[in-house]
């Protein structure tokens, strides 16, 4: 029915392209994977299923939300500037998650920012991608689970490599950040903990 995300007015794939953002970082960041597979093998013990079901529940891409901005529905005082009543107002949560004053070298891959024991005492508002109050995202808790479901069954058994820069990705900031020239995976069977040359079949795949 619709051409294009954009004709769609509100929708956007977030919980899809929050997937491969951490797709591909983790194929950027082995280190950071390596814990993630640890992890897993430590909860699901063997990793014994069928290629093609996995990819399949890799690739599958999930419904659109609509994005954030907002019409105040009354005075607000930010650092003592008031903003009256009806301004209109956007959240640019890529700047406001870079704030390296909370987020120290913000451009740098530490998925252990966000433990629980490095979040205490951060402000509830310094990291919002759902955003926060009233108006904040409904589905909140159910994307969230999806995204551990696909991503854990996808590392519990392939290892994932990404050999794009990120100036190669062409990343276009829509109303989320997307890859404009897409994003290509190349996925390795898990046959033990790490792969190795010998034991592994590889399937490159554009995620996005
Ligand atoms: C990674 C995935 C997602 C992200 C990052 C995300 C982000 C957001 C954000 C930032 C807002 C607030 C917009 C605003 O303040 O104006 C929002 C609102 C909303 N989201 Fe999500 N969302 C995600 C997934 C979902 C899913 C899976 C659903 C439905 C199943 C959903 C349903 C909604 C709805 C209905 C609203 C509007 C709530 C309202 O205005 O009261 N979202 N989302």
């Amino acid at each position: 029915m619709f051409e294009s995300q954009e004709q769609q007015g509100l929708g956007h794939d977030t919980t899809a392209a929050a997937l491969n953002w951490a797709i591909y970082l983790l194929g950027c960041h082995p280190e950071a994977q390596k814990k993630v597979h640890q992890e897993l093998d430590e909860v699901f013990g063997d990793f014994d299923c069928p290629f093609t079901c996995v990819v399949k529940e890799a690739l599958r891409l999930f419904p659109s939300v609509p994005f954030f901005a907002w019409t105040l529905s009354q005075d607000c005082y930010i650092r003592g500037f008031k903003v009256p009543k009806g301004t209109n107002a956007i959240i640019v949560s890529y700047a406001l998650h870079r704030d390296p004053d909370v987020f120290p070298d913000p451009e740098e891959f530490r998925p252990e920012r966000f433990f629980p024991e490095n979040s205490s005492g951060r402000h509830p508002y310094a990291y919002i991608p759902f955003s926060a109050g009233p108006r904040n995202c409904i589905g909140q808790d159910f994307a969230q689970v999806e995204e551990k479901v696909v991503l854990a069954t996808l590392l519990r058994h392939f290892w994932v490599e990404a050999n794009q820069n990120r100036e190669e990705l062409g990343m276009v900031g829509e109303l989320i950040l997307r890859p404009y020239n897409g994003i290509w995976i190349q996925l390795k069977k898990r046959t033990a903990n790490m792969p190795s040359e010998e034991n592994f079949k590889s399937l490159d795949l554009q995620v996005y």
